[in-house]
């Protein structure tokens, strides 16, 4: 006999447990499944233990930079200790419990689908159905075909961010925001890294100075950065694990960290069984992220953004759409923020990117320690950059990236901007808090040369 609900929802990461939450605050009999930690991929081991690992780092160097302040030194149990506390120990044992006293019936188990119209997923001995089902089952790191890979000592960004004991030596494959964050984590905490990176730019979906502002801050904490560089064999030499590169030249370290991107987890849900068909980036949704009637698609899974912001923001529309509403996703300024020091953010179109959607942009970069009076508050070897793009017939900003401290913060204003389509004349006529990086867009702007 199946076990009828109102919805289920497969997944609980940051965009089931949105959507899940929403639905069983407004009455609904929900199921959740789940089948490794309730929290997802995020809570244990991507978003939250990178960014406290990160923090104590930033923090050092941030006094190190400090007039006056000498650098304090990272005591590695201490940040291990708080990572542990922070992913909980692996435990998801007080979330079950907490969902399971909202009502909600909590399944640990790997779901698939058995049937359709209503819907059916099997967990184990359970067959659930209901008409509406949510899936949020995110993805897991994407292996690139380089021989011999299964040899050496391989990590993703799981043993990275639950590591004990850290290497002497790391090799980073991908120079994009888990190469740089976890990069520059192991750096700080002084293992020896060499990144590699198969294009000619790090950061490779953002504007191309981002790229190069990125490799130059990598290269100050130490790290050898190799653009250009594809590996091409994988092998052991003694405790040694060993990439080829392209070009013949090595890169040697005791763990080689992937982090050439993700794909989505759909092979153990068999939709195909259902008649539902994926495609390699994902399951598709259309705006209201709906992929067939009553069947619905949240976070990294749908291939849209792969960030939690994103995963949360699909869950609240697809919540409100299975309430009977009719609400649709907007993507446009969704900020992108790597946790590196000093932080890497950007919004919106890069110049090239407003090119291939017929726009005609027109770009600026202002160098903020030369205009604004924050960095040198800030710090006593000042950093910090903006770029704006701006579209030249309507007059309004298309895109924002900005590399300095905090930008991760103040990109919020760009994001506000682009999704609001507010036009520049209207920001150089802005009034900005003295002394402030955000600061920098009235001088950003003011460049623009439209
Ligand atoms: C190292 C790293 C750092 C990151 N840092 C950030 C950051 O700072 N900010 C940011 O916005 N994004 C960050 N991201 C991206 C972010 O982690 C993802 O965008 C986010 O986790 C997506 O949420 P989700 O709900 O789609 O999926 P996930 O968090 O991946 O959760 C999916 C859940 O589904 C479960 N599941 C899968 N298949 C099944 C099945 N068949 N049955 C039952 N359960 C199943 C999984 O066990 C998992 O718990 C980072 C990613 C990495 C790798
Ligand atoms: N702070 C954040 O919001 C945050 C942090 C980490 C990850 N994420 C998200 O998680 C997802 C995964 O991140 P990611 O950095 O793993 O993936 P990514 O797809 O963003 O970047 C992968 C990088 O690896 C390079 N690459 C791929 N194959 C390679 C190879 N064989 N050799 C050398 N280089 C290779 C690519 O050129 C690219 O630059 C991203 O979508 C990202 O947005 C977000």
């Amino acid at each position: 006999m199946d076990e009828q609900y109102d919805a289920v929802v497969i997944g609980m990461g940051p965009g089931g447990e949105v959507a899940a939450s929403q639905l069983i605050q407004a009455g609904k009999r929900v199921a959740v499944v789940e089948r490794e930690l309730i929290g997802g991929e995020c809570g244990y081991w991507a978003c939250i233990p990178s960014k406290t690992l990160l923090r104590p780092l930033e923090a050092a160097a941030g006094a190190a930079r400090a007039a006056g302040l000498e650098r304090p030194e990272p005591d590695w149990p201490g940040m291990r200790s708080y990572r542990d506390t922070m992913i909980r120990h692996l435990d998801d044992s007080k979330q079950v419990e907490g969902y399971r006293s909202q009502g909600a019936a909590v399944f640990k188990g790997t779901a698939r689908f058995v049937g359709r119209d209503p819907w059916v997923v099997e967990v184990g001995e359970h067959r659930l159905s209901a008409a509406d089902v949510v899936v949020a089952t995110g993805t897991t790191p994407s292996r690139p075909p380089i021989e011999g890979l299964e040899e050496v000592e391989l990590w993703t960004n799981r043993e990275a961010t639950t590591v004990e004991d850290i290497p002497d030596r790391a090799v980073v494959v991908g120079g994009s925001a888990v190469g740089v964050e976890m990069g520059q984590f192991l750096a700080r905490v002084g293992c020896s890294v060499t990144l590699v990176q198969r294009g000619p730019s790090l950061m490779d979906r953002e504007d191309p100075r981002v790229g190069e502002l990125t490799a130059e801050l990598l290269r100050g904490d130490g790290i050898d950065v190799r653009t250009g560089a594809e590996p091409r064999r994988a092998y052991r030499r003694g405790r040694d694990s060993v990439l080829e590169l392209h070009d013949g030249s090595e890169a040697v370290g005791d763990v080689v960290l992937l982090a050439t991107g993700r794909r989505p987890r759909l092979e153990d849900l068999e939709l195909d069984a259902v008649g539902v068909r994926t495609a390699a980036a994902g399951l598709e949704v259309d705006e209201r992220c709906r992929a067939a009637p009553g069947l619905w698609a949240v976070g990294d899974v749908t291939g849209v953004a792969l960030f939690t912001h994103v995963a949360k923001y699909q869950g609240g529309v697809v919540a409100a759409n299975i309430l009977g509403g009719d609400r649709t996703a907007e993507y446009t300024g969704v900020p992108r923020v790597v946790f590196a020091d000093p932080e890497i953010a950007a919004v919106g179109l890069t110049a090239e990117g407003a090119r291939e959607r017929g726009l005609d942009p027109v770009s600026a970069e202002v160098d903020l320690t030369a205009g604004l009076a924050r960095p040198w508050t800030y710090e006593t070897s000042p950093r910090g950059r903006v770029g704006v793009v701006a579209d030249r017939a309507s007059r309004t900003l298309v895109g924002a990236w900005a590399v300095a401290p905090l930008a991760g913060e103040w990109i919020h204003t760009a994001a506000l901007a682009i999704r609001e389509g507010i036009g520049v004349d209207r920001l150089r006529d802005g009034i900005f808090q003295f002394p402030t990086y955000s600061e920098g867009y009235t001088l950003a702007v003011n460049e623009l040369d439209l």
